[in-house]
Order: C-alpha cells, then structure tokens, then sequence
C-alpha cells in the first residue's frame, strides 16, 4: 500500500475500531486514516487517542480527500449515510462495504455513479489481526481493486475471495461466528460457577481449551469428529456431557443458528432496498 493512501471509514463503531486497531499494528500509519461518524464526538476523540488516526467532523471532506471509502455504518443507517456523502464521492476511489447483506449493487446505485465497490465481510477479531474475512467484487470493480482490498484485509487476518452471493452465508458463519463462540464460553463459566470452581481459574482453564482446541484443528488438521472421538472414553465423562448435548440437541441448534443468521442477512438488504423504493 503507498503511504499517500488515504482511508477514510464512515462510521466509528466496534468494526471500524477492530479494523483500525488491526490495520495500524501492520501497514498502515494511523495518519492514513481519517475516522468520521454520525454525531458522537466522544467517540471520535477515543478513537484519535487510542489509535492516533485523524477524526473529522465534516464528512463530505473526509470522504472527498480519500483514495478508500469504508461504509462502517450499520444497513439501517446506509441509506442516509451514503446519500449524505454520495455528491463528493468519484469513479478514481475505492468502496469497501462491511454492511451485512447489503449488495454492491444497491451501494452503486444510492452513489449514482459507475463506482468500484467491494463488498466484505470481516469479523471483529480484526482487532488482534485474526479476522476471518470474505471479499467479493462488485460490477465497476477490477481485479486491482479486488488486490488492493485484498492486501487491505490481509493486514487484519485472512482472507477469501467469493462470489457476492455467497456473502450472505460467510456473514451467518464466520461474521457473526465470535459471538457464538463467545456465548459457549459465557456458558462454561457459567457451569464453572453452578459446579463450584473457582472463577478465575476456571476463566484460565476455559480459555486455555478452547485455544488450545482451536489450534489442534489447524495444526494437525483431523476432522473435528475424529479429535472429539480422541476425547471421549468409552464410558467415561465427555461421552456422558456429550450425550446431554445430543439431548438437547445441540448440533441442530448451532446449524438453525446459522441459517436463520445468513437469512437475516438477507433481509437486511431487502430492507435497505424497500427503504428507498
Ligand atoms: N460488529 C461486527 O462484528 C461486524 C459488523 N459488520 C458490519 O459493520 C457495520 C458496522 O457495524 P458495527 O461497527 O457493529 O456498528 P456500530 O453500531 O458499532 O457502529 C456504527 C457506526 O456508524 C455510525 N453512523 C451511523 N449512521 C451514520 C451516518 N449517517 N454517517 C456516518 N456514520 C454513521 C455510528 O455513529 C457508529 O459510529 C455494519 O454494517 C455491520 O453489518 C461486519 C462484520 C462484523
Ligand atoms: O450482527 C450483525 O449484523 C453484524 C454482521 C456480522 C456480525 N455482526
């Protein structure tokens, strides 16, 4: 990336941070990255201390000053949003869409210019450089701009390049995909506490196994059925707590999860649609 690249984010929410946060501990000077929101401007001086990026209050500059435009503003908001700086906005820039479900070309069509949009799905681990992020191109987007979002989304973790359609279902997967991890973790502590452990040591155990079985999956790279196979003794304990979670149905209920997650992202694009029809 030049130094002269300027990226500017519409929105300053826990996305925005988690991508700022990542993109300045690797390539990026936080002088390249000028931060705007809607009207927080507690907000914004947090994110000019914490990160060193330039704020600005004045959107239609920051936008009209940048070689990247990020839309990190939520889909219900968009369509103000976009429209608010759509006039400042020219076919020489890049627009990186993080909106859940919302298309490359509804974003192109509330600019109301031939504009190259690429449209991503990030995750917050951003913040410690461990997204797991999908990219996908737009109509007026080219295999360089697909590079330079690439390179963008490399500095935060790692990145998939798929067909736009398929950003719905990442979203459900791997977007919202932490938070159903972390809702595992607030129930382990919570059995920790119901079973008498000691919270912080059960805090250090719990986080210790679900790392360390993150990392089994990648470096010995077995099927995750044949790892849990390698746990549960005939008989013995993970066969009697796995035999409750087959009760409660638990495999189901992480798969409902994520359809009804990808269909939702689905209907927040129909929405931002019918919202401005
Ligand atoms: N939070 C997450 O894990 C992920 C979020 N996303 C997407 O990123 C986007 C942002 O999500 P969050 O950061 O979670 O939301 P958030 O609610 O934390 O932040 C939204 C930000 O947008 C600003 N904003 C709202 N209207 C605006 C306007 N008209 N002009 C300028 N700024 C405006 C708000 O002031 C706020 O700073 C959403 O579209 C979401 O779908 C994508 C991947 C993961
Ligand atoms: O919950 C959401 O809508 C956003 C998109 C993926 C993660 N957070």
């Amino acid at each position: 990336m030049k130094q002269e690249t300027t990226v500017a984010f519409i929105g300053a929410g826990s996305m925005a941070e988690a991508l700022i946060s990542g993109m300045t501990k690797t390539l990026y000077q936080p002088e390249q990255m000028v931060v705007t929101n809607r009207s927080d401007a507690k907000r914004l001086e947090y994110m000019q201390q914490t990160y060193g990026v330039r704020i600005e209050t004045d959107k239609e500059k920051a936008v009209s000053e940048a070689d990247i435009i990020i839309l990190a503003m939520k889909p219900k908001d968009a369509a103000e949003g976009i429209a608010s700086v759509a006039h400042v906005i020219n076919e020489q820039q890049l627009i990186i869409s993080l909106l859940a479900g919302v298309t490359t070309e509804a974003i192109v069509s509330l600019i109301g210019k031939q504009v190259a949009v690429v449209r991503a799905m990030p995750n917050t681990s951003a913040a410690i450089g461990q997204s797991a992020t999908a990219i996908a191109l737009g109509h007026y987007a080219t295999d360089a701009h697909l590079a330079i979002a690439k390179t963008l989304f490399e500095t935060v973790g790692i990145v998939a390049v798929v067909q736009e359609q398929d950003l719905h279902a990442v979203t459900g997967l791997s977007g919202s995909g932490p938070a159903y991890v972390y809702y595992l973790v607030e129930a382990m502590e919570k059995a920790a506490d119901e079973i008498g452990l000691d919270r912080a040591v059960a805090k250090d155990l719990i986080l210790q196994t679900i790392i360390g079985a993150a990392h089994m999956l990648k470096a010995t790279n077995k099927h995750p059925s044949v790892l849990r196979k390698e746990v549960t003794s005939p008989g013995g304990t993970t066969e009697a707590g796995i035999g409750v979670l087959e009760h409660y149905r638990y495999q189901e209920a992480v798969i409902a999860c994520i359809k009804r997650a990808t269909e939702r992202s689905e209907e927040l694009g129909q929405a931002l649609l019918s919202s401005v029809k």
